[in-house]
């Protein structure tokens, strides 16, 4: 099914140094050894030829994804080691081609929609990479080349919502590499999580598609036996060398030869692999004989022509947005449960309200005053918890954008405008019908009848805010749960400085900038202006409640704290979006 004739791709002088684990040190500290960074690979060499499959073995720790991420180009996973060596793609540098053009990358990690079906997926990337006339074709025939067929209509699933099987979710993630007819496909432990049966399915897979001329690489935690008579070629890490590298049977015999024989009925890969562990004393002796039965050295490589470099087509922002628009639509009607808990939360919230505070703020004397300071307040401050947590989708599809960035899928623009144009404005409407039931239902002023629309322009630049700072903390915080724990200490500090608990005039001088980035500094001020412009002091009397505007020392107009509470939507998500560039920057290749 490839238009590739395949690609050679060869190392040479492959060194990796990375720092100590506390264990390590300590070990060291102990032994009385120099605590400098320790070698994970040392000085290897190889070869691997176009259109065959490499399986890359080791023990834990002896550096298979090192090798894979450096052959691969995933610089990102390599920061914290110093990395030196070269790579030829045909004969020729890898930096002189491009590369990420003819290389196709399955992470360990199938991040795929849950809610979408498997043809849907493949079609979602084939839409966005290639041309009109082509992506259909391209859709059915790694279906077909991938055995995908009898699932192409089911849905993904995930942990909680069962889906396909897990080699049907990887064969699924491989399919998404395939679609751009990758000359070189690399593989990061493609089996783990799956049981025997899909693993060998798997595995038999990959041998097919190297047959088609890919040349397919992967690492491999712990084959069965029948996973490793399905290798064509093993490359076989260990105590920081390459230990051998050739043809998966000859494997066996050349340990033979060196005095290690597989033991009878045994799994050939497990012999191996102990062979390469450091469980006894005689490891470093072994390490050396294999080191020198060995040679890994690349001479002179042959320049060879590179055909058919994959051009991807160039999707405008307006055709990616709605390509993810309408992923997100699907996502959202069949995701039933959020759909279900966000009507009846945001109803039960309606009527608790309303049973608890109805016709509340009718009143025109200074209790009347503090009730309707006391609901606004309240509305604002549950509105910006609500919405700093929905920026949760960013956090279920983090891992899919930084795949869907490594490969270019679209701009992150497109994906940026992409949640805020079809994915707020559902929790923005609920928002509205909330605040429109409890604004009518508590009795705020309708002496006006403007004042419900601007007081939901508030609420709504509000919801816009508060969505800005939890998108922010989502993409920056590397760590999930530290950025849904970071959430609401942020809100808090906003609150804590927005003039209720603390009056603008004891705030300490060196914070105030806290207060001039508080939304509800803002938002609170706009919506107590806007409720009490209509106010009659006169009904009221005499009580210092009764001139509520210069109580709550309320001295920016209404129309100011609106216009900066706008200026802090914009530059709040602006600063979101520049994160959100920042992770596609460090992924993208
Ligand atoms: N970015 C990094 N920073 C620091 N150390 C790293 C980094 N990446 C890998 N290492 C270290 O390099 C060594 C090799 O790691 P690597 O993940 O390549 O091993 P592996 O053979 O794939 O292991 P496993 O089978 O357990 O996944 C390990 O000791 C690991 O701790």
């Amino acid at each position: 099914m490839s238009n590739h004739t395949g690609v050679e791709i060869a190392w040479k002088n492959f060194e990796v140094k990375g720092p100590l684990t506390k264990t390590e040190k300590k070990k060291r500290k102990m032994s009385g050894l120099p605590i400098d960074d320790k070698t994970i690979i040392r000085n290897a060499n190889g070869i691997i030829s176009a259109g065959t499959f490499t399986a890359i073995l080791g023990p834990s720790g002896s550096g298979k994804t090192t090798l894979l991420n450096f052959l691969a180009n995933r610089i990102y996973y390599l920061k914290g080691l110093k990395v030196s060596g070269e790579v030829y793609i045909n004969g020729h540098s890898r930096s002189d081609i491009d590369f990420n053009s003819i290389a196709g990358y399955v992470m360990q990690d199938d991040v795929i929609m849950e809610t979408m079906t498997v043809e849907e997926v493949l079609t979602f990337t084939a839409k966005l990479r290639l041309p009109k006339e082509t992506w259909k074709e391209k859709v059915d025939k790694v279906i077909n080349s991938l055995e995908l067929h009898n699932c192409k209509h089911s849905r993904v699933g995930g942990v909680l919502k069962k889906g396909i099987s897990g080699g049907e979710k990887k064969r699924v993630s491989i399919g998404i590499e395939m679609l751009i007819d990758p000359a070189i496909l690399f593989l990061d432990e493609p089996t783990t999580g799956l049981d025997s049966y899909n693993s060998e399915n798997l595995v038999k897979n990959m041998r097919n598609l190297s047959k088609t001329g890919i040349t397919v690489i992967c690492t491999i935690h712990q084959p069965n036996s029948f996973i490793y008579a399905n290798f064509e070629n093993v490359l076989l890490l260990g105590g920081g060398n390459t230990a051998f590298h050739g043809d998966a049977q000859q494997a066996i015999l050349h340990f033979n030869n060196l005095g290690y024989p597989c033991p009878k009925f045994s799994n050939p890969a497990e012999h191996l692999l102990a062979l390469l562990s450091p469980i006894d004393d005689t490891f470093n002796e072994r390490m050396e004989a294999f080191r020198k039965s060995f040679n890994s050295e690349v001479t002179e490589l042959e320049e060879k022509e590179i055909s058919h470099i994959f051009k991807a087509k160039e999707s405008t922002v307006w055709e990616e947005l709605w390509m993810l628009g309408q992923r997100i639509i699907k996502n959202f009607v069949r995701n039933r449960m959020i759909l279900l808990f966000k009507i009846i939360g945001n109803t039960v919230f309606i009527l608790l309200t309303l049973m608890a505070f109805f016709d509340i703020c009718s009143g025109t004397n200074a209790t009347s005053v503090m009730n309707r300071a006391g609901v606004i307040f309240f509305i604002l401050v549950f509105l910006s918890f609500m919405a700093v947590n929905a920026s949760g989708a960013y956090a279920d599809e983090k891992a899919m954008f930084i795949r869907e960035q490594a490969s270019k899928t679209y701009k992150p623009v497109s994906y940026f405008f992409s949640k805020l144009f079809f994915e707020a404005p559902f929790d923005l409407t609920i928002r509205v019908i909330v605040i429109f039931c409890i604004y009518l239902g508590v009795g705020l002023s309708l002496a006006n009848p403007e004042q419900i629309f601007i007081f939901v322009g508030i609420v709504i630049l509000v919801e816009l805010c508060a969505r800005g700072w939890g998108t922010f903390l989502v993409i920056s915080i590397p760590d999930l749960q530290a950025a849904s724990a970071a959430a609401p200490f942020l809100m808090i500090i906003q609150l804590l400085f927005a003039g209720f608990f603390i009056n603008y005039d004891n705030i300490p001088v060196y914070l105030i900038w806290l207060e001039y980035m508080s939304m509800f500094k803002y938002s609170w001020s706009a919506a107590l202006e806007n409720e009490f412009n209509t106010w009659d002091q006169a009904k009221c009397g005499q009580a210092v409640l009764c001139d509520p505007i210069d109580y709550f020392s309320i001295i920016i107009s209404l129309g100011i704290n609106i216009v900066i509470l706008a200026c802090l939507v914009v530059a709040i998500n602006f600063l979101a979006f520049l994160a959100l560039l920042n992770l596609s920057r460090k992924f993208r290749l």
